[in-house]
């Protein structure tokens, strides 16, 4: 008997024959013998249309606790609905929200954007939730909203229904988290952008937290930081009625949730090389024709940044007397560049967490530490979610220690 979450975005709930199939799917699945809990979002637009309400009544006079309380309407009326819909095909099913004793998701009081506690979550869970499931009966919860310490509704953000599904299947334990949405599952870009997306058959944990923080609306970031690597996951479209259907598979992730943050050292030596030329930022095609001759001769470039009027490459050194032979004949043959310099042996550190996307500060509390110790940061380049610091190679492991005793 599996355990198996699935949230139910507000398109999927968007008309009452949409609302069918949905718990026609859920009844299906516990016909099967599985223990399901149902999440379910704001009936399509309902939170957007809740927003222009209140920006049209009262613009920016809300409060945010007044805000968390509105919006959470939506949730309210869409499990309410969603529980009758499945008693009414003959299987016992309860709404959850957070005026219920049974509420789990416990946060903090910032009330649009709440941090969970997951342990309270747990304990609720475990309290609440699973003993509903033991009874046979189908929790129906709110997704997106959250209840503080002194009982006010909050909220975790806009998209945040993906966040409470996972959370939910994490503290219960779940076999399988099943997000159903308008789109036939993850794609190759926004299909609402470019008609010539092709959907994916599984995608990773990584990637997929990557793809949602730079914009991909389909499922929310924070969600997949509740995902373990045993719990099998994965996004549907709502179209056929059916939680297996098959849609993209969200594999891993790699790393535990325990390991917050993941730092390592390269053990091999790199070096740097600079490309010099006027006015680089308006030499279009400058950096495909450094790769391309980087390409052709297999060399793996670590890392790359463009200023006004150099580039910089990384490479494992003995790459790097090669690329510096090669880009050497392109400056000299060219007309856009002037010079090329191969610098120093250069050690290289990199920095992984899926949080440093919400954690102001993050770079300097890497490099306060570096800069005391008077090491140079060579180059630094971040994402969302990554840090790789390039520092001269005999400060290397000193930098890596460094980083590891103040992030860890
Ligand atoms: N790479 C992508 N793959 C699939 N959908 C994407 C992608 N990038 C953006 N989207 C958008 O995400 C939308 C689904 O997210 P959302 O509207 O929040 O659904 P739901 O209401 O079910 O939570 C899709 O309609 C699609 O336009
Ligand atoms: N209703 C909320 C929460 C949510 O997650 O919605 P959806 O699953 O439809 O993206 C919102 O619109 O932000």
């Amino acid at each position: 008997m599996a355990i198996v979450v699935a949230k139910f975005g507000g398109t999927s709930v968007g008309t009452g024959e949409r609302i069918q199939k949905a718990a026609k799917s859920v009844v299906n699945e516990y016909m099967q013998g599985n223990k399901v809990i149902v999440v379910v979002s704001a009936i399509n637009k309902t939170t957007d249309e809740s927003i222009k309400l209140v920006q049209d009544s009262m613009g920016k006079l809300v409060t945010e606790k007044q805000l968390a309380g509105i919006l959470s309407m939506g949730e309210m009326q869409s499990v309410r609905i969603m529980a009758a819909t499945i008693e009414s095909l003959g299987v016992k099913a309860e709404y959850i929200d957070p005026f219920s004793e049974k509420w789990p998701v416990i946060t903090d009081s910032n009330y649009l954007e709440a941090k969970i506690d997951k342990e309270k979550t747990e304990e609720k869970v475990l309290t609440y939730i699973e003993k509903l499931l033991d009874q046979g009966i189908i929790p129906v919860v709110c997704g997106f909203l959250g209840r503080d310490l002194d009982g006010n509704v909050t909220t975790l953000g806009r998209g945040g229904s993906d966040v409470s599904a996972f959370l939910l299947g994490q503290c219960i334990g779940a076999d399988e988290v099943v997000i159903v949405t308008d789109v036939k599952g993850v794609m190759s870009t926004d299909p609402r952008k470019l008609n010539t997306a092709r959907k994916l058959d599984k995608i990773t944990v990584e990637e997929m937290i990557d793809l949602a923080n730079y914009g991909a609306q389909v499922l929310h970031p924070n969600a997949l930081r509740y995902k373990d690597p045993s719990i099998k996951a994965k996004i549907i479209s709502f179209e056929y009625g059916d939680l297996r259907v098959q849609g993209t598979d969200i594999i891993g992730p790699a790393y535990p949730e325990e390991d917050v943050i993941t730092i390592t050292k390269l053990d091999e030596q790199l070096a740097v090389l600079a490309v010099v030329g006027e006015d680089l930022m308006n030499k279009p095609g400058i950096l495909s024709s450094i790769t391309e001759r980087v390409n052709e001769h297999n060399l793996t470039i670590y890392g790359i940044s463009t200023g006004e009027s150099s580039i910089t490459l990384f490479f494992k050194y003995d790459d790097a007397l090669k690329a510096h032979e090669i880009l050497h004949d392109l400056v000299i043959n060219g007309d856009m560049l002037s010079s090329i310099s191969l610098g120093q042996k250069i050690a290289m550190v990199s920095l992984v967490s899926h949080e440093f996307i919400d954690t102001p500060g993050i770079i300097s509390n890497i490099t306060k530490p570096l800069h005391e110790e008077n090491i140079n940061i060579v180059e630094l380049s971040s994402s969302q979610t990554s840090v790789v610091i390039f520092v001269d190679w005999e400060d290397g492991e000193r930098a890596y220690n460094l980083v590891k005793e103040t992030l860890e």
